[in-house]
């Protein structure tokens, strides 16, 4: 029996496949007991059909076709720098097999974290604060500064250190986004598990220990054949996953056998039912601690970023944070959930426009308004940190009181909430079957092989260059040049 594979979009995510075959065999039930992706070109270059087979299990979760037992290792790993690095173990294999018309092999999931990381104690501030302006993704200097990159990091660090352990100190001396991502990774991991699909989880923070390099070290140790790559971060910035990303994109070109490893790389995922509806969850519990519920404005505060990074270079973090609050409010108000509500951007540094409206202007204008109650909504971020538990649980909520707004409340992070790590446990296996090399092989071999495509590729070329060579535009400029 063949079925429509729209059906089945949410365990099979199919944007990467040039072709696909979605064949599901029915079970005694009625329910589909087996899924065939079978993928043309795209996603296996190697071979000229791929096949991913997962079979649902007793559990109603998806299971690989051998479903043997293979141990791995289960202690935990020490990094590079001696500290211990995150290493979910598996201690069974039922995950994902992968069949080729030569070979059945059994995959090695790899699930990749990535954070920003934290200081975890207060002599961490200022080579934290380095390793983050060293980063040419949140100092961005023209190309022929760049080699200021460093010196300006390690003053600008010098001289924001103070500040920054001030409000570390106040949230008891460190970050809590290690104890609170290692906690996430494990969670994800069950439910995974639970789904019948055995894969490692990593952490890898861009600015602080378990660092990304050293987490991609481990998953090339550990042997993983196929890894998916979830950013913590639900909308994308340059600053935030592009960072990340840059530095995956960099370890696996520089290595031969990383950069043949089948990578799925979630980019964002705020448009997720599943994100979107355990944000709700929270914003609908949260709004029952105000004594009248409907008169508090949901207040929607975002991490900001430089306004250069979306007019200039094209960061599409504040259309995606507009589409992500639009959408939490759509969910709210079928739930019949109509109350006010705005967004604005907080945490702002240096001298430089940031995102508006700024969170702290808001905040005043509003109590000047006469706005009473407020619901304070952290949206940028899954897990409690700096920004939310000083920033706004102490300076924002002074300044709102001090405004006149007299019932202030707080959602939490989404942090364990179950019903967001299931999904972001469904946003991995969606995007596993699209997984493929990063460098592997590019258009260029490809062609190699098929002469034809390169050649009418090649005639279309020579005549395109050709009208360009003989446009006014081009005939104007060789005259100037001569
Ligand atoms: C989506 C989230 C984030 C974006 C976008 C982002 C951009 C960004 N951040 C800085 C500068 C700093 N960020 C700092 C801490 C920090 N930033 C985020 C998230 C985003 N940053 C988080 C979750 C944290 C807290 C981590 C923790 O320890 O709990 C800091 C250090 C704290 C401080 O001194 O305020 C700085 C500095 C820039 C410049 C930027 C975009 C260009
Ligand atoms: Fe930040």
């Amino acid at each position: 029996m063949t079925m429509n594979a729209a059906s089945y979009s949410s365990v099979v995510s199919h944007s990467a496949f040039r072709s696909l075959d979605t064949k599901l065999s029915p079970s005694s039930s009625g329910i589909p007991s087996l899924i065939r992706v079978t993928c043309h070109s795209d996603c296996n270059k190697s071979t000229s059909q791929a096949s991913l087979l997962l079979c649902r299990s007793s559990n109603n979760g998806w299971k690989g076709m051998l479903g043997g037992t293979s141990s791995w290792d289960t202690l935990p790993r020490r990094n590079l720098i001696g500290q211990t690095s995150y290493s979910v173990s598996t201690t069974t294999y039922g995950g994902v097999a992968i069949e080729s018309p030569s070979h059945i092999a059994e995959e090695k999931v790899g699930v990749l974290l990535l954070n920003l990381g934290g200081p975890e104690t207060l002599n961490d501030v200022q080579p934290f604060l380095f390793n983050l302006f060293a980063d040419p993704d949140i100092i961005r200097l023209p190309r022929l500064f760049q080699f200021l990159q460093r010196p300006l990091a390690k003053l600008i660090s010098v001289l924001r250190a103070p500040k920054s352990k001030e409000g570390y100190a106040a949230i008891g001396g460190g970050s809590p986004l290690r104890k609170i991502t290692d906690d996430q990774a494990l969670a994800l991991k069950d439910a995974l598990d639970a789904k019948g699909l055995s894969s490692n989880v990593y952490i890898g923070m861009r600015y602080w220990y378990p660092f990304t390099e050293e987490a991609v070290h481990q998953i090339k140790r550990d042997g993983i054949t196929r890894l998916v790559v979830l950013p913590l971060y639900p909308q994308f910035s340059i600053s935030t996953t592009g960072s990340s990303i840059r530095v995956l994109q960099h370890m696996f070109r520089e290595d031969a056998s990383l950069s043949k490893l089948p990578v799925s790389i979630i980019n964002s995922w705020y448009q997720r039912q599943g994100y979107i509806k355990s944000m709700a969850d929270l914003i609908e519990k949260e709004l029952q601690s105000f004594s009248e519920p409907k008169e508090a404005m949901i207040f929607f505060s975002a991490h900001g970023v430089p306004v250069s990074y979306v007019e200039d270079a094209g960061d599409p973090y504040r259309d995606q944070m507009e589409e992500c609050i639009y959408l939490i409010m759509q969910e709210l108000k079928a739930r019949g959930i109509n109350n006010e509500h705005t967004l604005a951007y907080q945490s702002r540094v240096g001298p430089v426009q940031w995102l508006k409206p700024y969170t702290d202007e808001t905040l005043v204008e509003l109590g000047q308004k006469g706005v009473r109650s407020l619901l304070a909504v952290p949206v940028s971020f899954v897990s409690e940190h700096i920004e939310t538990l000083e920033e706004i649980d102490m300076e924002y909520r002074e300044l709102a009181l001090e405004s006149g707004i007299k019932n202030w409340a707080r959602v939490p992070a989404l942090g364990l909430t179950p019903s967001f790590i299931t999904d972001l446990a469904d946003a991995v296996i969606e995007a596993l079957p699209s997984a493929k090399a990063l460098y592997a092989s590019t258009s260029t071999s490809e062609e190699e092989h098929d002469p034809l495509r390169y050649l009418v590729k090649m005639f279309f070329g020579s005549i395109l260059a050709f009208i360009l060579f003989l446009s006014p535009r081009m005939i104007t400029a060789f005259r100037n040049l001569i």
